[in-house]
């Protein structure tokens, strides 16, 4: 059966990733990116639908809302992937800091879920039971749970992210499955050096760089659930046994 996804933020690494096997496995794509790098030609070109929509910018969203409301009547799933991973010090003032974490992944996922429930409901409605309810997915972190020295107001919003996934799992069952994926260390970044690397993978008692496909396999997983709901599935190597 084809889906219509709502995936944020694939311009590159797991969005992007996610967005390829997702239209490869022959589902509608709707992507959202904020830097027009080539890959964004290169999933036009295999058929996505892309907007371009910076999350800081409520009337930016509330234009991709419009769009999605005026040309599709349902939506199966919506990925929250879009995130900004801002240390606290990064040259904002602390409350500049804080307000860009929250409005990035809380209040910009918070909009877009409210404004297209209907279409995620509608979805469901028309599904017989082996396919079942419509999904949401929230990418928070394994810090939200256990918090960060360096990065404290990304993590307190990606904790609060976690909230709404039990918010809105009560507020859409049965029709819309609402559940979060809490990843660690699932891509290096170009400019970790092999110091960073080496202190970062000692972290879990399973010490690796895990890869798109721990995300893409969990997605898979949830959408094809019907018993889960309102939960977080940690994707992190057993970091919280270290
Ligand atoms: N990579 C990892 O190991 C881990 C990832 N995660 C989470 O997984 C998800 C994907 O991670 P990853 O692929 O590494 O993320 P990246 O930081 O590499 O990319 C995130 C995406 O979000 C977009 N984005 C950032 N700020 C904005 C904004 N203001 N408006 C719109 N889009 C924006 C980026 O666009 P642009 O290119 O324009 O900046 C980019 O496409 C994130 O939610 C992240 O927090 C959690 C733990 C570990
Ligand atoms: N938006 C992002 N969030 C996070 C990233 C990232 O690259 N972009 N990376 C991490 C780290 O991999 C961390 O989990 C391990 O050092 C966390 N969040």
């Amino acid at each position: 059966m084809e889906r219509t996804i709502l995936i944020t933020g694939v311009g590159k690494r797991i969005g992007y990733a996610l967005a390829k096997y997702y239209l490869a496995q022959g589902h509608h794509v709707i992507g959202t990116y904020r830097t027009h790098y080539d890959s964004i030609e290169q999933l036009g070109k295999l058929g996505a639908s892309l907007h371009s929509c910076d999350l800081t910018d409520p009337a930016a969203i509330d234009e991709l809302i419009a769009h999605i409301n005026e040309h599709y009547d349902r939506l199966d799933t919506i990925i929250h992937n879009a995130s900004d991973w801002l240390p606290d010090t990064n040259g904002l003032s602390p409350s500049d800091t804080m307000a860009r974490m929250m409005q990035i992944h809380v209040s910009a996922p918070y909009q877009i879920n409210l404004a297209l429930a209907p279409l995620l409901v509608a979805a469901a409605k028309t599904n017989d039971d082996s396919i079942g309810a419509s999904n949401i997915i929230h990418i928070t972190d394994y810090v939200a749970e256990k918090g960060s020295k360096k990065h404290i107001a990304y993590a307190a919003s990606k904790a609060a992210l976690h909230n709404m996934t039990l918010s809105f799992a009560s507020l859409l069952a049965p029709h819309v499955k609402v559940n979060s994926i809490a990843p660690a260390m699932i891509l290096f970044n170009e400019h970790d050096d092999d110091a960073y690397k080496v202190k970062a993978l000692a972290k879990a008692i399973l010490p690796r760089e895990a890869g798109n496909n721990e995300i893409i396999n969990l997605i898979d997983y949830l959408q094809s659930s019907h018993y889960v709901t309102g939960r977080s599935y940690a994707v992190d190597g057993g970091r919280h046994l270290k």
